[in-house]
């Protein structure tokens, strides 16, 4: 189970403070499914930064399975069992696609399974295997390649940044299935921040995250109704503008 205690996290901009995550809490229980949703700019891929160990919490406490990893290094938070897949992720030069696979592996991986998880994200390994992950693939392409870097491994529990960003409808048909047997089998807990609806629709739980504060977190019975109220009442608005 990952436990988020009142996480808060504060930068400087031009001498001032600014205030970006306050009290976040949150737990995920093994083998659930938390969808993190809400409006741009409310804090929610820094929440995941946070998790991952890319940023350091201002303050609050972070533990998995009891294990307190608030000071883990990325390193140590990968071992403890946390998988990543960025918004925007980075790209290498010279480094293949089946290279970055093994490296997220953790061990060299035969080019079958190399394969298998580049087709789990609608690729086909064949073509796609020896390629260099760096500024000649698409953006669809390199975002797939690095959600098949999280299939790569087993993990306690695995983040997706807005893992539909990007992807067409073909490969994110192949990726919600891949989410869907990741939660059947209870393989591990998922935190997917999503702006999309078919992705809200599969929580068991959804956090709203807002101008930096958790504005509402339930069971998806309890807070997908709000989302749609709220839709529709954005959308009268704009129809009446
Ligand atoms: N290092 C930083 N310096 C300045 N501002 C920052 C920094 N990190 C985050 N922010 C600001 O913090 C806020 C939260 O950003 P974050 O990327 O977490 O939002 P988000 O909810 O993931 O948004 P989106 O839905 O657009 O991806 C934004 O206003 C962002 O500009």
């Amino acid at each position: 189970m990952l436990n988020v205690e009142h996480l808060s996290y504060r930068i400087n901009e031009n001498g001032a403070d600014v205030q970006i995550l306050d009290d976040v809490s949150f737990s995920v229980d093994d083998g659930e499914m938390l969808v993190v949703t809400g409006p741009n700019g409310g804090g929610k891929s820094t929440i995941a930064k946070i998790l991952m160990g890319i940023e350091k919490a201002s303050g609050g406490k972070i533990s998995l399975d009891g294990e307190d990893i608030t000071d883990y290094t990325i390193d140590q938070r990968a071992e403890a069992g946390i998988g990543f897949a960025f918004q925007q992720p980075p790209r290498f030069k010279g480094l293949t696609a089946s290279r970055l696979l093994s490296l997220a592996a953790g061990e060299k991986l035969k080019d079958e399974r190399c394969c298998e998880l580049l087709s789990s994200v609608g690729l086909c390994g064949m073509e796609y295997k020896d390629r260099e992950v760096d500024a000649t693939l698409s953006g669809g392409e390199m975002k797939r390649i690095e959600i098949a870097t999280v299939f790569a491994k087993d993990h306690k529990i695995c983040i997706f940044d807005e893992p539909e960003a990007g992807i067409d409808l073909w490969s994110f048909a192949m990726l919600i299935k891949e989410f869907e047997k990741i939660h059947r089998e209870n393989k591990a807990s998922l935190i997917l921040i999503s702006h999309q609806e078919r992705i809200i629709r599969m929580a068991d739980r959804i956090m709203i995250i807002r101008d930096g504060r958790v504005e509402e977190i339930g069971t998806k019975e309890e807070v997908y109704p709000h989302l749609m109220a709220e839709e529709s009442e954005e959308q009268c608005a704009f129809m009446q503008e």
